[in-house]
């Protein structure tokens, strides 16, 4: 894979993940990451990762168990630092370019406080789950110095409707809420700031297929309605089809293959990818 386009971002007119936009890749880079390793062992993390994520561009990446997406993930979220490369983040409008692992911690925690987004697997990880569905879509809006608390109530409510959570549920404990509807409730808590960037690691993992199906569909909305930058980690072939825009594929903690995620899906060029693909095909 050659810096500083993946393959794919030659040809913004095709058309990735159906039904969503097509990426503009002539938009600005958002995040530029370079050669970025974080290794438990050999093969064991992530390798010489390269890649830029343009404004508004979904981009999945995928592998089987244990290639290394939930440490990229984490290393490009500012949770775990690299022992190699560098993570840049372009604030869209903005001239400076923050070098993620080069800032202090706590400027890295207000960046993914204040500006970023993170939907973990487990709801339990990014829900408070003793305070209320409303309080908890509310703190991120008090971080960003809301206090009036009828428009965050309103926000509350808003957001649940959003989600497809019934709004009159908002005074209710998360621990009430089954588990698809705790994705929800964190997925609203997570965008109602309008990150200018979002990560998700397997957003729909754990749960019943019914569940993931009306998830998945909701969260395509989303990405759709609010023209979300994203990077989004998953092992479900079907949901990187549907979502992202890009993908890389990732095998012992090297991406083997990136592109545009039709062309990835329908003609894989790496044997790995092939036999990824195949063994969704193949019962
Ligand atoms: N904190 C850690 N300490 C030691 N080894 C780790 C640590 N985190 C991950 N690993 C190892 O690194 C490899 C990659 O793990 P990682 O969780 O990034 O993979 P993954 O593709 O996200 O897998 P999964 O889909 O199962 O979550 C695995 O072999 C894992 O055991």
């Amino acid at each position: 894979m050659s810096r500083p386009d993946l393959p794919g971002s030659q040809c913004p007119e095709a058309e990735p993940g159906s039904a969503l936009r097509r990426p503009d890749l002539a938009r600005p880079v958002l995040l530029d990451v370079q050669e970025v390793t974080r290794l438990y062992g050999p093969g064991k993390g992530c390798e010489a990762v390269d890649f830029r994520l343009h404004v508004g561009e979904v981009l999945g990446i995928v592998g089987e168990s244990g290639s290394g997406k939930s440490t990229l993930l984490r290393v490009l979220a500012g949770l775990e630092a690299p022992d190699a490369g560098r993570v840049v983040y372009h604030r869209p409008g903005d001239s400076l370019e923050t070098d993620l692992y080069a800032i202090g911690e706590a400027r890295r925690r207000a960046l993914l406080r204040l500006e970023w987004g993170l939907v973990h697997q487990n709801p339990r990880d990014g829900l408070r789950m003793g305070v209320s569905a409303g309080a908890n879509v509310g703190e991120r809006l008090m971080a960003l110095g809301q206090r009036h608390y009828g428009r965050l109530r309103a926000a509350g409510q808003d957001w649940m409707t959003q989600v497809e959570l019934d709004p009159a549920r908002i005074d209710d404990a998360p621990r009430t809420f089954s588990g698809g509807m705790q994705q929800r409730l964190q997925i609203a808590r997570t965008l109602v700031t309008r990150p200018r960037l979002v990560f998700m690691d397997e957003p729909t993992g754990g749960l019943d297929v019914s569940v993931q199906a009306r998830l998945l569909d909701m969260l395509r909305t989303l990405v759709r309605q609010l023209g979300l930058s994203m990077v989004l980690v998953t092992h479900d072939l079907a949901v990187a089809r549907l979502l992202a825009h890009r993908l890389l594929v990732m095998r012992r903690g090297r991406v083997v293959e990136a592109g545009l995620t039709d062309q990835i899906l329908d003609d894989p060029q790496h044997a790995y990818t092939q036999l990824l693909v195949s063994s969704v095909l193949t019962p």
